[in-house]
Formats: structure tokens, C-alpha cells, sequence
């Protein structure tokens, strides 16, 4: 089979020189995403890092069809995310920090409802539904309306929400974000769960310890570039640090002094065609 027909190589993920530019009001043109590069397996468990602004949020809606991307490709479960968008909703569940709750629905009624837009129905319905509710132990409050909710209890009813037709693709935007110790600690052995049911998991973290023991790999995002990526042994060995705190640290000073040498070198080659 050719890359055309099968782009990706049977990846859960894959993502071809992706850029995002929005054009704001203030800023001017943002290049939020300069060219990220990503592929992402079945039973594999993917952790993006990067600082605030790195632009780890605008690549993971671009692979959830939330927004279009600028240029390059990706591809979701062998289809293309421009091409087929709807049925790349189908094969993934989205997780961000903006996924809203209809406050006056319940728990329960709020998968029932994600549940039935996903196909599911009668039986497989109802068992979905429950799966859901024990896997995120929302059984206390999944009667009460979500706006009666705190924000941990919203945030596990989002995360149920996202994933009640038991997707092949999970692409979670910060998933511990407003989470306490113990619902934490659920959301990491739930995402361990769906890695060994075969399923591929990608999400953004600023916990490094949460990535450290979840990742199969970690991809390192600065800058809207994807600065290296690899196992955990491979970016050790690549910067020759041990803790992945003084991993992540190494790659973005290494970055940043690359910045200053072409930024440099660019200066002096302008000086001399100017002289
Ligand atoms: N709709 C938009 N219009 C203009 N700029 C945007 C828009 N969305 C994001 N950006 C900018 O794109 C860049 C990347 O943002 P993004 O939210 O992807 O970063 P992030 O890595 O997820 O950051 P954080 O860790 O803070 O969530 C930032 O400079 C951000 O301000």
C-alpha cells in the first residue's frame, strides 16, 4: 500500500507539517503552530509538554477538527481530518479545557445525550452510560443538574462526556486540570486502562511527573515547534539529563541558543549585502 492510500502507516495519529496562523486583532499574525510533525500508535500513550503559549492546544484541536489548520496534514485512524471531518469525530474523544456542559442536563442525561449523538442506543446505551459513571466514580452526583456542580465533579462529567462511545482516539488537553488527588489519580488509571484495551491516547500535560509515568513517548512542543520527541531513555540520552524536568529545561535552552545564533548569523549576512 502506498503513503498515499494509507498515510500514517496504520498510526491512531499522524500529523504532517502542521501549521496554525491566526490573523488577531492585536497581535497581528500568530504562529501558533510553525510545523509539528507527530505520529501516534494504538495502544500507545503520547504526552505533549511545552510551556504556556507553545501552542500544545491549537495542535490538539487541529487534530480534533475543531479548527482547520493553515497548511500541512493529519490524519485520525486513517482519515483525514480535512477531508472527513465527521467521521473523524466519530473515532475520537476531544477533551479541552473550553468543553462546555449544558448546565440544566444531569450527569447522566449529558451522556445519555453525547451517547445517542455517537450512535449508541437501547442496551449498548445504557451500558455505555454506566461503564462511563464508574469509570469516573460520578455515581454520587450523576443525578444532579451540572450547574450545581463543582468544578472537579464538572470536569469528570466532561471527561465521561468525552469518551461514552469508547473511541479508538483519546486527545486530552490538560485531562488533570481542577482534578483533586484522588480524581487524578482515576483520570491516570483510566488513560492506562484505555492503552492496554489497544486504545491511543494523546494529551497535554504541565505535570511532568504525570508524564513521566503515563508516556510511552513524550513530544516536546516550544515555540509552535515540536522540539524533540522520543521515549523517555531517547530524550535522556538526546540531552544527557536524567529528571525530565531538567530534560524539558535542556531542550528549550538548547532551542533558544539556536534562536540567537540564526537570528545572529541572519544580522551579519544582512550587514553584509547592505555593505
Ligand atoms: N484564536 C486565537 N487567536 C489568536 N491567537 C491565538 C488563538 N489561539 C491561540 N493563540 C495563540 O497561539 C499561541 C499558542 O497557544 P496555545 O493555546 O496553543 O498554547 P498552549 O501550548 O496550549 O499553552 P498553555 O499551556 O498556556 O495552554 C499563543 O501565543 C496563543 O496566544
Amino acid at each position: 500500500m502506498t503513503e498515499s492510500t494509507n498515510p500514517g502507516h496504520g498510526a491512531a495519529i499522524f500529523a504532517d507539517g502542521l501549521k496554525k496562523t491566526f490573523r488577531d486583532p492585536q497581535r497581528g499574525v500568530v504562529e501558533a503552530v510553525r510545523g509539528v510533525d507527530l505520529d501516534c500508535q494504538p495502544g500507545e500513550i503520547y504526552g505533549l509538554l511545552g510551556p504556556n503559549g507553545a501552542g500544545k492546544t491549537t495542535t490538539l484541536r487541529m487534530l480534533s477538527t475543531i479548527l482547520a489548520p493553515t497548511s500541512g496534514r493529519a490524519v485520525i485512524d486513517g482519515i483525514d481530518v480535512a477531508k472527513d471531518p465527521l467521521e473523524v469525530r466519530r473515532r475520537i474523544g476531544f477533551l479541552s479545557g473550553s468543553t462546555g456542559l449544558y448546565p440544566r442536563l444531569t450527569g447522566r442525561e449529558t451522556l445519555r445525550y453525547f451517547g445517542k449523538l455517537h450512535g449508541l442506543e437501547g442496551d449498548a446505551l445504557e451500558a455505555s452510560i454506566q461503564r462511563a459513571i464508574e469509570d469516573f466514580d460520578l455515581s454520587k452526583f450523576a443525578d444532579g443538574r451540572c450547574e450545581t456542580l463543582s468544578t472537579g465533579q464538572k470536569q469528570r462529567v466532561s471527561i465521561a462526556r468525552a469518551v461514552v462511545h469508547d473511541p479508538p482516539v483519546l486527545i486530552l488537553d490538560e485531562p488533570t486540570t481542577g482534578l483533586d488527588i484522588m480524581a487524578s489519580s482515576d483520570m491516570i488509571k483510566f488513560i492506562e486502562s484505555r492503552r492496554e484495551a489497544g486504545r491511543c491516547v494523546l494529551f497535554s500535560t504541565h505535570i511532568l511527573s504525570e508524564a513521566e509515568r503515563l508516556c510511552d513517548r513524550i513530544g516536546v512542543v516550544y515555540s509552535g515547534r515540536m522540539l524533540a520527541h522520543g521515549t523517555l531513555d531517547e530524550l535522556r540520552a538526546d540531552t544527557g539529563k536524567e529528571w525530565l524536568e531538567d530534560v524539558f529545561l535542556a531542550l528549550v535552552q538548547r532551542a533558544d541558543a539556536e534562536a540567537v545564533v540564526t537570528a545572529a548569523g541572519a544580522s551579519a549576512s544582512s550587514g553584509e549585502s547592505d555593505a
